[in-house]
């Protein structure tokens, strides 16, 4: 097998629920993971994040794209300035707007502006070649959840669940030699996760999340407007499958008449539901479902998939990963594969008709 150059990579993610930036180094050839670095994170401020807000769902050239891109540049150039020892950025920006069978993928910030004031190559616009291959363009983790099967030495079929914004899983086979080999993956995004409990929260009581699922712990789940959620054709819907933040914004409807704990704990339960869902479409019941993302901070919702799940359900950490830095670490991974001519998606993770390595290397 041809032998790919290894990198220290710095990746960066700003994900959906707007919470801020995520840095963190890896040394990878795009295939093994060899070390993993330093990390650090850079919120955005309450004004950064409603100029964000009011940006989502919009396209380059429409109105407040301009600022909420500038705004993206500068937050990234702020942390990765803290950064020493990157050979190269896998810079993924912010999605404002996600429809892939529509106007395609929308992430702000450009990656020539970045390389021009790091002096590093910078790969960046990870999504639109697979978009425009007729792939999904998400999720990208994928490949890189492979690469961490490897890494704490997993034997089984397993998976791991995102639960950020919006959820996503990623059920690997970690005898299969590479991501690309047929059945070593397959991915795609569960559903909603945190962000439309995020809307909730800060419409009744002003807060950006139910931390530690302090409110969802004091009501109930309603069984009648959980039914109704998982209504949605989105959940039989054969993989792949991507959605955009918003996709199930009109679900707060389901529980406008609930009271607040009845409401969060409702909305809690559909996103543990809709990765219930999701495991009828993993090719064999994984052996253990590992939970990134914010939402395994949430003990309501750790517990519901706990209970409504056959096996094993842990946050990253209990392998020794990450969970806060894990899409800024797969955006280093897949920054090495493109630089090194890789392939980052493919059939099995966003339904693209071929492999196909997106992105634009920018500085080089
Ligand atoms: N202690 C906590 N208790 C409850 N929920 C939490 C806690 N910490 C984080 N969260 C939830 O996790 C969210 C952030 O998750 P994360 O950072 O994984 O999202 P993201 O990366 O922006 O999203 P995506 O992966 O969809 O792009 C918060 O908005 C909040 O809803
Ligand atoms: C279009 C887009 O930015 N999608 C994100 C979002 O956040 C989670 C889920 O929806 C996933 O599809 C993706 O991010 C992760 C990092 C991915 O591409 O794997």
């Amino acid at each position: 097998m041809r032998q790919h150059q290894a990198l220290w990579a710095l990746g960066t993610m700003s994900g959906t629920s707007l919470d801020g930036v995520d840095a963190a180094m890896l040394k990878t050839d795009g295939q093994t993971i060899f070390e993993i670095g330093k990390t650090g994170y850079r919120a955005y401020r309450a004004e950064e994040q409603a100029e964000l807000r009011a940006a989502l769902g919009k396209w380059p050239g429409d109105a407040g794209v301009a600022g909420a891109t500038t705004l993206v540049e500068q937050a990234h150039l702020e942390l990765l300035s803290e950064f020493d020892g990157a050979e190269l950025i896998g810079f993924h920006g912010q999605t404002l707007a996600h429809d892939p069978r529509g106007r395609g993928t929308h992430q702000a910030g450009d990656g020539a502006n970045l390389a021009e004031k790091l002096g590093l190559p910078v790969v960046w616009d990870f999504r639109s070649a697979d978009v425009e291959l007729g792939g999904e363009g998400a999720p990208l983790a994928p490949f890189f959840h492979f690469a961490c099967a490897k890494w704490i030495g997993a034997k089984e079929p397993m998976a791991f669940l995102n639960l950020g914004g919006v959820g996503n899983i990623t059920w690997i086979d970690p005898n299969r030699e590479r991501p690309e080999d047929d059945g070593a993956l397959l991915a795609f995004d569960t559903g909603p996760a945190n962000a439309p409990l995020n809307d909730l929260m800060m419409q009744r009581r002003d807060q950006p999340f139910d931390r530690n699922g302090a409110l969802a712990a004091q009501g109930d789940v309603v069984a009648g407007a959980l039914e109704l959620f998982l209504d949605d054709p989105y959940f039989p819907k054969i993989p792949p499958k991507s959605l955009d933040r918003d996709a199930f914004s009109d679900m707060l409807d389901l529980v406008r008449e609930l009271d607040d704990a009845d409401a969060a704990a409702t909305m809690t339960g559909m996103a543990a539901a809709a990765v219930m869902q999701a495991m009828v479409h993993c090719p064999s019941p994984p052996a253990r479902l590992l939970v990134t993302g914010g939402g395994r901070h949430n003990p309501v919702m750790m517990d519901m998939l706990r209970a409504g799940l056959d096996c094993p359900v842990d946050p990253v950490e209990a392998v020794g990963l990450d969970g806060d830095m894990l899409e800024a670490q797969a955006f280093a991974y897949l920054a090495v594969r493109i630089a090194n001519g890789m392939p980052t998606s493919g059939p099995s993770t966003t339904g693209v008709r071929a492999l196909v390595g997106g992105g634009t290397i920018s500085g080089a």
